[in-house]
């Protein structure tokens, strides 16, 4: 690990120690440490079937953590569940079935949420970022287009204005406008406080609103640091490998 990563923080928003999990037999997460500070867009890449996925669902809790210890602005949440974990503020856009097809633009998105109230505060928030949903609230999200369909869910993500957000590869498929956009919110909500873990394929996307970035190779952090110049070239040979 570079020695960006092990220099002391203050208080990381996010900790992972030693952390492994996995699927029945098998391991995928192995014994990985990793932090997250206050604030910043953490860009976490590495080829396919390397455990970025797997990763997340461990720190929401949708899979158990089978050692280690994940760390929530320092309190210990590793065996609290995905519940306990969006009451302290962490939302997460996954890559598979985020959506409810059938259900309205409006009803996916208030299920994000406490109450009717939350979601005309939460509207006006994504408004601004994605205007298109002013006037389709009515609509069934199984009919957007694939772009709309991933700003949807970028924007439930958001709704609950949360305080640490974590995205699975938003930007498969999208168009370069769509992506912007999408880099523009994101933008907007680490100005705005919120400390923001994405796992992405595009580099030019997400080292483009990253400060810092790690590659997972087999569990396993294989390199990481801050933004710099050379860190596409650098992150470009570790996929290459
Ligand atoms: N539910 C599951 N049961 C068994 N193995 C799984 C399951 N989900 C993922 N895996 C395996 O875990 C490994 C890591 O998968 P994961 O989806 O975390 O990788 P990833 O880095 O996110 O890949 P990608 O970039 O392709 O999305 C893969 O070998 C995958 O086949």
């Amino acid at each position: 690990m570079s020695e960006v990563l092990e220099t002391p923080v203050t208080t990381a928003k996010l900790a992972l120690e030693g952390v492994t999990s996995g699927y029945g037999h098998v391991e995928i997460i192995k014994d990985l440490s990793l932090e997250v500070r206050p604030g910043e867009i953490f860009a976490l890449m590495g080829k396919n079937g390397m455990g970025k996925t797997t990763l997340l669902k461990t720190i929401v809790g949708l899979l158990p953590a089978r050692r280690g210890r994940i760390l929530l602005d320092g309190a210990d949440v590793t065996k609290r569940g995905p519940k306990a974990l969006v009451d302290r503020g962490v939302a997460y856009a996954p890559q598979e079935q985020p959506l409810f097809q059938d259900l309205s633009i409006r009803d996916n998105l208030r299920l994000a949420l406490p109450s009717d109230k939350a979601l005309a505060a939460g509207l006006e928030r994504v408004y601004g970022h994605f205007p298109f949903l002013a006037d389709r609230l009515a609509q069934k999200a199984g009919t957007l287009s694939g772009g709309e369909q991933k700003m949807l869910i970028i924007a439930r993500a958001m709704m609950t204005e949360p305080d640490l957000l974590l995205i699975d590869e938003i930007s498969e498929g999208l168009q370069p406008t769509v992506i912007e956009r999408i880099a523009a919110a994101l933008k907007d909500e680490r100005a705005n406080g919120t400390t923001i873990l994405i796992v992405e394929q595009h580099l030019a996307f997400v080292l483009g609103i990253a400060d810092r970035w790690a590659v997972m190779k087999l569990g396993q952090i294989d390199d990481a640091g801050a933004i710099g110049p050379d860190t596409e070239a650098r992150v470009l040979e570790h996929l290459r490998l």
